[in-house]
């Protein structure tokens, strides 16, 4: 599934958006803007499949089923549903009530915990902060993002790992706004019930790919996670308006698993180059895999591309949560994948640390932590550059 690599989007004037012909669909992949042909003669996936997980805590046979049918929807789409996976509706319900409570504040409340106060780029992001698609005005979105902190007491790092943390982090990854001390509360409350069904997902994989079940818990001692609870306001969308909640991307994670709210508005590439759409289905999480996963996988797993527009006239809210190693991983492609799929592909080790940083950084230019480090050069950046 290669993209044909066509001029950037930002030197293009909209007239000449090969988009706009109808036979290029845009996206952003990695930091770059490419395009992808689209088929003539269609073959690609249309639907996107559910997988019930009852038995995940089951015997091996049946995770073993799981897996088998995570392995080929993750080959055939990128993508799939996950129903009956111990979350309980409630507190799924309960989530989304408080983030709906947290983006009605007025904004001087959310931009306390504006992510430009934290060096490890989360917090609160108003409206138009982000920009996938070089076109738009900018992604019409608010967000708030928070993740894997070694020194949150919420978070019991030294019951996960049975170490210290390290000591060089001396300074907590996330940032709360002060007046609303229920919206920490109820992210962690999700967020301790996302981390172990993610960690279970992992093993799942695992069995996918025929290795030892706990093949890949030391890269996932204390992975790197990200929620991004998100408000997308109902927006105009006609044939000829570029304007997305958030815009075509891959996701940079290992795999990411998304709670959704009542209003659709998510939509998945496939293979055609033909938007497929992903509705919220009531008790299910999206999930798809992202670019580590993909990496590998040498490509078997596509991090599949996806973009959110919300043509409702309603808000929408979700909530992913993002699962990546831990920063000091050291990923290679399994053996198994090598002389399969892409093979232009190369099959060097990425470091996570590394490679997040290099993700991260140059999508926020105007973060004091980009334009402290923005003389020092990329090959030198270090994950560590965000817990400083
Ligand atoms: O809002 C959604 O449904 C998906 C959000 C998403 O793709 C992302 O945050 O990477
Ligand atoms: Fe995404």
């Amino acid at each position: 599934m290669t993209a044909e690599v066509l001029p950037t989007a930002s030197n293009l004037p909209n007239s000449q958006v090969p988009e706009a012909d109808g036979k290029y669909v845009y996206f952003a992949s990695g930091s770059k803007a490419t395009y992808r042909k689209v088929s003539e003669k269609p073959t690609g996936f249309t639907s996107i499949p559910t997988i019930d997980i009852s038995e995940i805590d089951g015997s091996l046979e049946a995770r073993k089923k799981i897996a088998k049918e995570i392995y080929n929807a993750c080959h055939d789409c990128g993508f799939f549903y996950i129903k009956n996976h111990g979350v309980p509706d409630e507190l799924i319900g309960e989530t989304f009530e408080v983030l709906k409570r947290f983006f009605a504040l007025d904004l001087e409340t959310k931009m306390d915990a504006h992510l430009h106060k934290n060096p490890a780029i989360r917090g609160y992001e108003p409206m138009l902060e982000t920009q996938n698609d070089p076109r738009t005005k900018g992604d019409i979105k608010e967000a708030f993002s928070m993740g894997d902190c070694a020194i949150e007491p919420e978070q019991n790092y030294v019951g996960r790992t049975g170490h210290q943390p390290p000591p060089h982090i001396t300074r907590p990854q996330n940032i709360w706004p002060s007046k609303a001390p229920w919206w920490r509360e109820g992210m962690y409350r999700y967020y301790q019930h996302l981390m172990p069904l993610a960690a279970k997902l992992v093993r799942i994989f695992a069995l996918a790919f025929d290795l030892d079940e706990h093949h890949f818990d030391k890269d996932f001692e204390f992975p790197i996670t990200g929620m991004r609870a998100l408000y997308y306001p109902p927006t105009p969308v006609d044939k000829d308006s570029a304007s997305v909640g958030l815009g075509a991307h891959a996701d940079f994670s290992w795999i990411t698993l998304v709670g959704q709210d009542k209003v659709p508005a998510l939509e998945v590439l496939n293979q055609d180059g033909i938007w497929i759409d992903a509705p919220p289905i009531p008790g299910t999480f999206v999930c798809n895999v992202g670019s580590f996963l993909e990496h590998q996988t040498n490509g078997f797993f596509p991090a599949t591309v996806h973009r959110v527009r919300n043509k409702t006239g309603q808000a929408r809210y979700s909530l992913p949560f993002f699962l990546g190693p831990g920063p000091e991983a050291d990923l290679a492609v399994l053996d198994q994948f090598k002389d399969k799929s892409d093979p232009d592909r190369k099959y060097e080790t990425i470091n996570v640390g590394k490679l997040y940083i290099k993700r991260v950084l140059p999508a926020r230019k105007k973060h004091p932590t980009a334009i402290k480090y923005q003389d020092v050069p990329e090959e030198d950046w270090t994950y560590d550059m965000l817990l400083k």
